[in-house]
């Protein structure tokens, strides 16, 4: 695993290849899955190590050691790797930062790490992660995509907007979706960043009416839709959504076309189709029934009942809850087990599994497309929109 650790932090330390704080990250985790820590300090260090994976701006490499050397110290204890050759610089800075930690205790070099992250992300993180663009359209960085361990990992990560799916990052989703199924990944996980997994689709998307008018804009959003929607359902791999908090509207309805469904026991899932004058989509209206059976599945799509993990789980929609403060180390150190299958296995179980239903849901994504349309083009999809930009009504 050292080897592993210094091999990938090559890449960062000078920034020969790829982005340094990208080679932080790759450091960081896999180290991060394999170990069992056990002290108070746990959450709040895993915390910080997912943080740092977020961070967009390179924090340069003075403190790219420090962090390396806290973390191989809270860890591993006090350095155990042989002095790195004088002309192996990248790997001699790094057990000279190691070494500098001498015998500090493990829970202090944890506690370390955890206050120079915060202090770091206090400085380097604006409150509000983008500003909106002229457009409506919000800039990069609200999709953070990682690869690692063979694992690629999409984030929503607009937690100030309980990270609402803007436009471009349906995009963006589609980019994740498109370059995911070509790398060398036997997993694509979806998840959210703070305290939301996700608050569904964002309602101002409705709001930049084109010169073609309304008309247009439904036209042009029902093609995207589908296009967006079939992306998950021709998806080659296997799809894990980790449900951090609660989900809303469309990150609920598509979860009918994942494999795995790992839920926070913080997590709700609610489709308010109705009041918003909308209709089901995510191929929703055939797979929720499928699944849960019409009744329950009309409770939810219908009539907006929003479901407790607890009950998603015991409706087939999600696979397992955790509590909380576990999910994230259980369900990554299961990902990372997963990853460790043959991976040809895994294509084709889930290709015989995946094959038959296909071309039905391609024909049900087009139909709820197509009702769509005209539901955003009525006068109770209007209000709903207008009622939640008002400010007036809570769902
Ligand atoms: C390439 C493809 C393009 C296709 C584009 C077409 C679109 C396809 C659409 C598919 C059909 C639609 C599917 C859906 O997802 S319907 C469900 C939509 N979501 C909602 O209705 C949720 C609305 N939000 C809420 O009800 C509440 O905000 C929520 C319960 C989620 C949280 O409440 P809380 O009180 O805890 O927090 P706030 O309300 O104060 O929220 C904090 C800020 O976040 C903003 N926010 C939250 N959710 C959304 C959202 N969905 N859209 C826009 N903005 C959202 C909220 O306004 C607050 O912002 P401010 O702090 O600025 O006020």
């Amino acid at each position: 695993m050292a080897q592993l650790v210094c091999g990938l932090a090559r890449r960062w330390c000078f920034g020969a290849l790829g982005s340094p704080l990208q080679a932080l990250h790759l450091q960081a985790l896999p180290l991060h899955l394999g170990r069992t820590v056990m002290r108070a300090s746990q959450k709040d260090f895993e915390s910080a190590l997912r943080q740092v994976k977020l961070w967009k701006k390179d924090p340069g490499n003075e403190v790219k050691l420090k962090l390396y050397a806290l973390y191989k110290q809270a860890t591993e204890g006090p350095c155990n790797l042989p002095k790195p050759g004088m002309m192996d610089l990248v790997n001699k800075a790094k057990w000279d930062a190691w070494s500098a930690l001498g015998s500090l205790p493990k829970e202090t070099a944890r506690e370390n790490y955890v206050d120079l992250v915060s202090s770091l992300s206090a400085a380097s993180e604006p409150p509000s992660p983008a500003k909106p663009a002229a457009d409506g359209e919000q800039a990069g960085g609200d999709l953070v995509v990682t690869s690692e361990n063979h694992i690629t990992t999409i984030t929503f990560n607009r937690p100030a907007k309980k990270n609402a799916i803007t436009t471009q990052m349906y995009r963006d989703i589609m980019l994740a979706l498109q370059a995911a199924s070509k790398d060398d990944s036997v997993l694509t996980v979806l998840t959210g960043n703070g305290d939301y997994y996700c608050s569904g689709n964002d309602l101002t998307n409705f709001t930049d009416i084109p010169p073609g008018g309304p008309e247009e804009k439904a036209r042009t959003n029902a093609v995207l839709l589908r296009e967006f929607v079939d992306y998950f359902i021709d998806f080659p791999k296997p799809l894990v959504a980790v449900v951090n908090g609660p989900a809303v509207g469309i990150s609920v309805t598509i979860l009918g076309l994942f494999d795995l469904v790992y839920a926070s026991d913080r997590a709700t899932f609610h489709t308010p189709f109705s009041p918003l004058g909308l209709s089901p989509e995510g191929c929703s209206s055939y797979t929720f029934p499928k699944m849960m059976g019409p009744s329950k599945a009309a409770e939810m799509l219908i009539f907006g009942r929003k479901l407790t993990a607890q009950e998603a789980c015991a409706q087939g929609l999600v696979t397992e809850v955790f509590p909380d403060s576990t999910l994230q180390k259980e369900v990554w150190t299961r990902l990372r087990a997963y990853t460790k299958l043959p991976p040809n296995a895994v294509r084709t179980s889930r290709e015989v599994m995946r094959s038959k239903g296909r071309e039905r849901l391609h024909a049900v994504n087009a139909e709820e497309c197509e009702a769509l349309r005209q539901r955003w083009l009525s006068e109770e999809c209007a209000s709903a929109v207008l009622r939640f930009m008002s400010r007036k009504a809570k769902l």
